[in-house]
């Protein structure tokens, strides 16, 4: 892709890339329960945080689902460092389309208005014109999706996008194959992913 094939057109993830979903569950698990064994951020493996909190004890992976699905979760999400103003960059850069992408919970009652809500009040209004709701990220073309989920898989098996595996408390550990690539927080050289991108 690049300049010659039009505008690079970039997908950023929701949940783990802009909003701290990981931290919130801790915070607001701790909070509501106590007494209750808790998975400490280092500890966290798998994109899954209710199969590992399942794991520690059947039980508690409803408990924990139901702090996620709860009314407020989603829009009371803190942003993650550096993310609000790595896209008000991306957004104004020259031949770059950005868009917003991100799948809702399957109790989406609450979830899907708040990621709304959340995107008006720390991106602004133009952002929620780039918002895309999906549960299969695989059948949406763009050049690159920066995603803290470590696979990705849907309806095509070929998504057009490289998946850069942005870096959350669940995939850290996790060794890439090459050619795969990390963005290890905002403060990493996004910008240089990008270009390398055009270049291709
Ligand atoms: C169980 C579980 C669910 N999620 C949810 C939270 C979001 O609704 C989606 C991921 O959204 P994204 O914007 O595509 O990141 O899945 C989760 O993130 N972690 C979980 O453990
Ligand atoms: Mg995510």
């Amino acid at each position: 892709m690049g300049s010659a094939a039009g505008p690079l057109r970039v997908l950023v993830d929701m949940d783990g890339v802009l909003a701290d979903f990981e931290g919130a569950v801790l915070r607001d698990f701790r909070a509501r329960f106590p007494g209750e064994p808790q998975v400490e951020l280092p500890a966290r493996r798998g994109f899954s945080v209710r199969e590992q909190y399942r794991c520690l004890r059947e039980d508690l992976g409803a408990k924990v689902a139901s702090i996620y699905e709860s009314p407020g979760f989603f829009l009371g999400l803190d942003p993650i460092p550096g993310a609000l103003e790595a896209m008000q960059e991306m957004i104004r850069m020259q031949d770059t389309e950005v868009f917003i992408c991100t799948s809702p919970l399957r109790k989406y009652e609450h979830c899907i208005v708040e990621k709304y809500k959340w995107v008006e009040k720390h991106l602004g209004p133009e952002f929620v014109e780039r918002i895309i709701l999906t549960r299969d990220k695989t059948v949406v073309s763009a050049d690159l999706l920066f995603d803290d989920k470590d696979t990705i898989r849907g309806a095509e098996l070929n998504p057009s996008w490289e998946h850069i595996l942005f870096t959350c408390c669940h995939n850290r550990h996790i060794q890439l194959q090459a050619p795969r690539r990390r963005l290890l927080s905002w403060a990493d050289d996004w910008k240089s992913i990008l270009e390398s991108k055009r270049r291709q």
